[in-house]
């Protein structure tokens, strides 16, 4: 079998090393920050894993503004601004949000690029209308739940240097789009587009939401683990915004630790398990770097693409 492999690979101690000729000490402020981001977060993993990721993300954008100066040169024009954008992928509650979180605050640091935004897909689900209609409601974080030509349309204007875009809201409280609100996006250095999805690619779309990415993160974990994380934060969510009359799941609010167990269990397999093996898994090859965390999200591994 071929010794050759598309990737650089490092077990944790191996990168950490890699921070060593960078100390990357964080402030008694920026703990606090992400502190408040997941108070799960442990500083070890902050320092060891995010610090030198963050630091190979800014060598990289250093590299794409230089090459951007180098075209304006070129064409002879004035270097505009091109928004450097990543892409987080992987299973619902592998922990994207929170790695997204991580990097926009950590990213946000480096003085050439402060300005770090931060999109989340679940924004371009077609609301519960929608999917009801179409009969789509248990399958939500599919690829056809998604407008995604309207994502393409919103990372390409972002890409094209659009100085304000408006990103529809979702709400994990109500379960679905907010009909009203929207995040605006100013023209930032740093975008990361984080979520199940964005790695996919379908024969519907000539241009993938990927082709505008600069550089890309799978989260990895064991399916197991996955699946308890997701019963965990049903558990943990069934304790506090469940109970929230608002709440879409507020009618578990009386289940029992066993009942709540079943529930959660039962939407993983029927919905989360069949979307990660069909439609998430498959994309893990696509992305750049892919941390490979071990049971309570300690990052065991990570693989570089060469
Ligand atoms: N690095 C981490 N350390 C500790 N807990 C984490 C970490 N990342 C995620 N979690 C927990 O795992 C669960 C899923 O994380 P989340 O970021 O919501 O995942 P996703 O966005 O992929 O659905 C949440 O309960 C979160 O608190
Ligand atoms: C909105 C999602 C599709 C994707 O969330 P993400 O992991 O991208 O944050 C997911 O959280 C979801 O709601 N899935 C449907 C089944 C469930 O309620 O978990």
């Amino acid at each position: 079998m071929s010794s050759y492999t598309p990737y650089f690979e490092f077990n944790r101690k191996k990168w950490a090393s890699l921070r060593n000729h960078t100390p990357l000490p964080l402030t008694e402020e920026e703990l606090d920050n992400l502190k408040g981001i997941n108070e799960e977060i442990s500083i070890q993993e902050v320092e060891e894993v995010y610090l030198p990721l963050t630091r190979l993300i800014n060598l990289h954008v250093e590299a794409s503004q230089q090459l951007n100066t180098a075209t304006s040169s070129f064409l002879k024009t004035d270097a505009k601004k091109v928004p450097y954008i990543i892409g987080i992928a992987g299973s619902v509650a592998v922990g994207k949000s929170t790695t997204a979180r991580l990097l926009q605050t950590l990213l946000s640091r480096w003085d050439n690029h402060r300005n770090v935004g931060l999109v989340t897909t679940d924004g371009f689900l077609y609301p519960n209308d929608l999917l009801e209609e179409k009969g789509l409601m248990k399958r939500k974080g599919f690829p056809e739940s998604y407008d995604t030509q309207k994502l393409i349309n919103l990372i390409g204007d972002v890409k094209a240097g659009k100085n304000k875009v408006e990103v529809p809201i979702y709400s994990h409280l109500k379960y679905d789009i907010l009909p009203n609100e929207v995040q605006t996006i100013c023209n930032p250095d740093i975008l990361i587009v984080e979520g199940v999805n964005v790695l996919q690619v379908d024969k519907e779309n000539q241009v993938f939401v990927s082709d505008f990415f600069d550089f890309s993160l799978y989260v990895d974990a064991d399916v197991n683990d996955i699946e308890r994380w997701y019963v965990e934060r049903f558990l943990l969510l069934q304790k506090t915004a469940f109970q929230s009359p608002e709440s879409y799941f507020h009618r578990y609010i009386d289940f029992s630790k066993e009942q709540a167990i079943k529930k959660a269990t039962q939407i993983w397999e029927e919905i989360n398990l069949k979307n990660l093996h069909e439609n998430i898994l498959p994309t893990k090859g696509r992305a750049k770097l892919v941390l490979k965390k071990g049971s309570e999200h300690k990052v065991e591994n990570i693989f570089l693409q060469k």
